[in-house]
């Protein structure tokens, strides 16, 4: 059988690089291109990529994947930044490009996707929660893609369930001291050195505290999604938003 034929642009950075490990090791899929900053991208077309893996950074991701969807090429994206307008241009892009699948993933860890679910599960059931993710000093951007995507799915299960605004009569004396407000759920953000991805959903009731707290010890913690993400996006066309979708959660 044909090996899939895998790109990775972002190729030397911190997870790029493991990405471009883990494809070189996969039995079933072929390297054929590795990208850095500054490297055409019409290498792509012309190394017959068939899936490119996007791991590169907020400013550069909409362009690449707007070369790689107008070339008809699947992509697999780790890369965060992403909004509502940045989403609708993408899907513009793909309504033209029919058979095409793109694969966004916030997180690729299967720990870090079930504490999505398990906090959009629990959240109907607390009266408080808030977020704090953690990360490396040299990460790109706050509040990290996982945090934004955990509240917004805390928010949805909370409007979903009828619950209240969250109880909180604090007058705040600094800018900043409730976190970012993410649909109504604090998010906070720390960046420490000696730290890789880490997260903790805080959920509160009457006389009792949950917390569900995941972390990333290593960039290979990403690895079997993103291979999971390349061998299922070719079937996949059109946008998937979350690894979830290629999970069976239960
Ligand atoms: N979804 C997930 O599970 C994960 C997502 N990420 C995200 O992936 C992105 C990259 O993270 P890191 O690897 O830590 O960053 P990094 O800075 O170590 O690596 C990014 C690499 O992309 C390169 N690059 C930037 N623009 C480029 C372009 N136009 N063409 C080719 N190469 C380009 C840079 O030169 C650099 O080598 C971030 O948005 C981060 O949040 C990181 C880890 C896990
Ligand atoms: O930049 C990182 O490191 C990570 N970025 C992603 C995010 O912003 O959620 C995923 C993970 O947290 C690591």
């Amino acid at each position: 059988m044909s090996k899939l034929r895998v790109a990775v642009i972002g190729a030397k950075g911190r997870i790029g690089s493991e990405a471009v490990r883990a494809v070189s090791a996969a039995d079933d899929l072929e390297l054929v291109a590795a990208l850095g900053r500054g490297d055409r991208l019409e290498t792509l077309a012309e190394s017959g990529a068939q899936v490119v893996v996007e791991l590169t950074h907020p400013d550069s991701v909409m362009a690449n994947l707007e070369y790689c969807v107008g070339q008809g090429i699947h992509a697999v994206v780790g890369t965060t930044g992403w909004t509502d307008d940045r989403l609708a241009r993408l899907g513009t892009a793909l309504d033209a490009a029919p058979g095409t699948g793109v694969l966004i993933a916030p997180n690729f860890s299967i720990g870090a996707v079930l504490t999505m679910a398990f906090a959009q599960q629990a959240a109907r059931w607390f009266e408080s929660v808030e977020v704090v993710e953690l990360h490396h000093p040299n990460k790109a951007d706050a509040p990290s893609g996982t945090a934004t995507r955990t509240a917004q799915l805390i928010a949805a299960a909370r409007a979903a369930a009828g619950s209240p605004p969250q109880p909180d009569a604090t007058v705040t004396a600094l800018d900043g001291a409730r976190g970012a407000d993410v649909d109504g759920v604090p998010v906070h953000s720390v960046r420490l050195r000696g730290l890789l991805a880490h997260q903790e959903v805080l959920l509160g009731g009457e006389g009792e505290t949950l917390t569900i707290r995941h972390d990333s010890l290593h960039h290979s913690s990403f690895m079997p999604g993103v291979l999971l993400g390349v061998r299922r996006v070719v079937h996949t066309p059109g946008l998937t938003f979350g690894l979830e979708h290629f999970l069976d959660l239960g």
